[in-house]
């Protein structure tokens, strides 16, 4: 049997049957790719598309295009990784069976691609995605003949494949002519396993070419749009060389789902509670001696923590030592203070009610004594889910959920994050698996709770019931089921083992809000509200809640602000339209990671293009996006050094990202909740942070409303307005090219639209809605799309110009580095490290060095 693949647009679409395409040889016309197989007869509904099809369908996350694919020896690991997916996902036994035959059954015939024949170069990301099949690989091979390359295919037998190729296939997507007149292969493979120099290998790796797969498109390629993940994947690689020659297999499936978060990180994020928990297990079951002292053994495997850090701040609350050795290994020395004033009491059964700024370490509070219940219990007996913690997020529930793993580092705990927006089935296996923690969002929690008795009763064995973020809760998507998940769990006959449940409540603005209300409220209205709560507010949600306690312990180191003690707060007066304009300044002047916060989706989408445009590595983050994309970019944002996230206020709340050095709030926010909330996302966990207020003309309002709220005046943030205006050509260019390029897409799209309804409806279309290119509207349009590209052709060209010049002060030339006004101008312009990279005259500076030394100053 014989695949032929035809020119043809998308990759999985390329493949083609060769029962109605026959393979006529390499000529370059009408074939580009020939790859024969010999496989043993098979009835035809058991064809190789067939089956390709069915095993992407059953994980589609497998698929890669592997002209980004790392080295076969990381292949051979995600080999192994996937094979170990396919056993845990639903896969038919068929579907199974088919894929072993593939693998194990057909004889593969090496092939040749030379890359010179037309269109070939486009279209192997598609050829290359047979890599999908386990065991099939290929590689780059100088051609002789040709002077071209060849892709090389390499049997996948039985025989062959203990002997894993070893030969690196990677593809930069940039430059394709170049490539296609002189490229060479850039690393030869062998079969020989011992021939492999695994160091000269990472070397040679083109790493800033590897861009994440599902963000790959030929249109971005061209447009140097995508995003290179590259250093952190040659930071896993080299991870991965290490425990290759360290420990060997032990640390292969870590190193393995460590690489998948570089595709795959929402999976990930939720799976691996799963999957962690699921290898912890079985870790800790080989681990356990007789006397089911874990401890010790957990040592060999898992790095042991600094002896120099100091926790004995955290003795005085009697924290089981496996949780001490996790904060030790946190390095969290001492709590923070929401924490210690709350433990002694949750550690002595009592429930909480806590409000704290954001950042404040809340999670810990009532996430400590939970897992200290776990820590003491007879880990042979599940009586139900020992902790339930409602959050208002999927986000915030998956951040959660990242704070009880790494506390339970030295421990096992089963951890399930039950939210909306992911796999029902996959959800249902997670609460079968008998959790001790879950970590949910309402709405998806009621929703499986309140349709399943096995369930109903999981949740009245709860021992501790948390809610986060407890102000967030109180909005209409949230309340109702909320109230529900209440009542049910309040009906529950409580567990023999417990004498009660114990409550956590914990917000930032939680007591604020109850003050600023009544402050607002009539002296009648207040008396009324003692009796009976207004329904929907936090009195009422803290009534339904349940406590035990007849007085909760009452804890709210609020702030007056209720804001960090470490944030600092800066605004920046200017119109709207040249807000792009000082953001832009902003971050090449202090380049560090920020997050940007837009009132609408629409400023969002305006946004990225722009600054990508602007070279700056840039990432989206909204309520549209789906699941998979915002955690994904969430992931980005935190591992790419000096990176922006643009974001709408579902980014607000609960998010917690390291190192947020600065927030911007772009557009004045809607409220002083929201304000504080945002402005939280940086000065986190005790360290220092900046948030920027962009305000114009027309929202001083909303601006001055938000300062007698919040009670205080924000000072003005120093700009350097020469600086603004020899920056401001590069943006001006870049809002002209997104505009023409956004009129383009727009007029395409339209086509498209109509032509696509058209024939769906089976009607035929007015040229006036679509002409066609043989009448006269359709030629003067094209004309126009001709214009409108050379236009963004010439302004991209303009632009890159512009961007390569580097910005220096008045009367300084970079022509004569010796005798301008800067004597050692050309040490600055090569001297990155201590020199701003765009404005080389200027020495790095943090923005919140630059706040405090304006306030010194006047
Ligand atoms: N004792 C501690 N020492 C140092 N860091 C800590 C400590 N406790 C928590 N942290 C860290 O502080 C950061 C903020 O913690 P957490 O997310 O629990 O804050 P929060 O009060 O819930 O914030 P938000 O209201 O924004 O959700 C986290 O990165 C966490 O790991």
């Amino acid at each position: 049997m014989s695949f032929a693949g035809k020119k043809a647009g998308n990759g999985n679409k390329r493949r083609r049957n060769s029962s109605s395409s026959q393979s006529t040889g390499k000529t370059a016309e009408d074939t580009w790719a020939d790859i024969t197989m010999n496989p043993p007869p098979m009835p035809s509904s058991k064809s190789p598309k067939f089956i390709a099809n069915q095993a992407e369908q059953t994980n589609p996350t497998d698929r890669m295009v592997s002209a980004n694919e790392p080295t076969s020896s990381t292949n051979k690991k995600k080999n192994k990784k996937k094979a170990k997916r396919v056993k845990t996902s639903a896969e038919t036994p068929t579907v199974m069976k088919d894929r072993e035959r593939i693998e194990w059954e057909w004889e593969w015939d090496d092939v040749s691609v030379p890359t010179h024949i037309s269109g070939a170069d486009n279209e192997l990301g598609g050829l290359v995605s047979f890599q999908e099949i386990d065991g099939v690989d290929c590689m780059w091979e100088e051609d002789q003949a040709t002077g071209g390359r060849t892709l090389k295919f390499f049997s996948a037998g039985k025989q062959s494949n203990k002997k894993e190729c070893k030969g690196v296939v990677q593809e930069k997507q940039k430059n394709k002519k170049k490539k296609k007149n002189n490229a060479k292969p850039i690393i030869t493979s062998t079969l020989d396993d011992e021939e492999v120099d695994e160091e000269a290998l990472l070397e040679a790796v083109d790493w800033d070419s590897f861009v994440a797969v599902d963000e790959f498109s030929e249109e971005k390629a061209a447009a140097g749009e995508l995003v290179s993940i590259g250093s952190r994947m040659r930071e896993m690689h080299q991870d991965e060389m290490g425990s290759e020659m360290g420990s060997g297999s032990e640390n292969e499936s870590l190193d393995d789902e460590e690489y998948e978060t570089a595709d795959d990180t929402m999976e990930m994020d939720v799976d691996i509670s799963e999957s962690k928990d699921e290898d912890s297990n079985s870790d800790s079951e080989n681990e356990q001696d007789e006397d089911g002292h874990e401890d010790e053994k957990l040592d060999a495997s898992l790095d042991v923590p600094d002896p120099d850090v100091d926790v004995s701040a955290w003795e005085t609350y009697s924290i089981h030592p496996l949780l001490l050795r996790a904060l030790k290994h946190l390095r969290f020395t001492s709590p923070t203070e929401i924490q210690s004033k709350t433990l002694y009491q949750s550690m002595n059964g009592r429930d909480i009610i806590g409000a704290a700024e954001t950042g404040s370490g809340k999670t810990l509070a009532f996430g400590i004594p939970m897992l200290q219940h776990i820590c003491n219990k007879d880990k042979d007996l599940w009586d139900g889910p020992t902790g339930l913690v409602l959050v208002p997020t999927r986000e915030l529930a998956v951040q959660v959920k990242n704070h009880f793993m790494a506390l339970t580092r030295f421990m096992h705990a089963r951890i399930a994050v039950i939210v909306g927006g992911m796999s029902v089935a996959k959800q249902e296996r997670l609460l079968n698996s008998n959790p001790d923690i879950i970590i949910a969002t309402p709405g998806r929690f009621w929703e499986m709770v309140s349709t399943n008795d096995i369930y109903l009763g999981h949740l009245q064995s709860v021992k501790f019931l948390a809610v986060d973020e407890a102000d967030r809760m109180l909005q209409p998507g949230n309340f109702r089921e909320l109230s529900h998940i209440f009542k049910t769990i309040n009906k529950a006959p409580l567990n023999k083992t417990m004498s009660r449940r114990q409550t956590f409540v914990f917000s930032a603005t939680l007591l604020k809000d109850m003050q600023l209300k009544k402050r607002h409220l009539s002296e009648k209205a207040k008396k009324r509200m003692k009796d009976r709560p207004e329904p929907g507010s936090m009195e009422d949600l803290i009534g339904r809640v349940g406590f035990h306690d007849k007085t909760p312990h009452f804890v709210d180191i609020t702030s007056i602000d209720a804001t960090a003690k470490t944030l600092t707060e800066a605004r920046i007066d200017c119109v709207a339209d040249e807000k792009d304009f000082y953001l832009y300044y902003f971050l090449v002047r202090y380049p560090g990671r920020t997050l940007v916060f837009v009132n609408s989706i629409d400023m969002i989408r305006r946004m990225l293009p722009i600054m990508r445009l602007l070279n700056i590595s840039v990432f989206g983050l909204h309520a549209q996006m789906e699941q998979r994309q915002r955690l994904k970019n969430v992931d980005k944002f935190r591992d790419t050094p000096n990176s922006v996230l643009v974001a709408s206020d579902v980014a607000a709340r609960g998010l917690d990202i390291p190192q947020v050095e600065y927030v911007i709030h772009y557009q004045v926010p809607r409220s002083g909740d929201l304000y504080v909330h945002r402005s939280g996302r940086t000065a986190r966990a005790m360290q220092e942070g900046l948030a920027i207020m962009m305000v114009s003309p027309e929202e001083r309002k909303l601006y001055y409303k938000m300062c007698d709220k919040l009670g205080k005046e924000i000072a003005p943030f120093p700009v350097d307005l020469d600086l603004v205006g020899r920056l401001n050509p590069r943006v001006k260019l870049a809002r002209e090219i997104n505009a023409l390029e956004h009129k383009l897409n727009k007029n395409t799209h339209e086509r498209n639209w109509f032509k696509k309804h058209a024939e769906e409806m089976d009607i035929e279309l007015d040229s006036d809605f679509l002409p066609s290119s043989d009448d006269e509207r359709g030629s003067e349009i094209k004309h126009s799309e001709k214009v409108d590209k050379m236009q963004i052709k010439s302004a991209k060209a303009r632009l890159s110009k512009l961007m390569a010049q580097k910005i220096l002060g008045r009367g300084i030339s970079s022509r004569y580095l010796s005798s301008g006004v800067i004597g050692d101008l050309a040490e600055r312009l090569s001297d990155k490290s201590r020199f701003n990279e765009v404005i080389p005259t200027l020495p790095k500076q943090s923005a919140l060095e630059a706040v405090k030394k304006n306030k010194k100053s006047h």
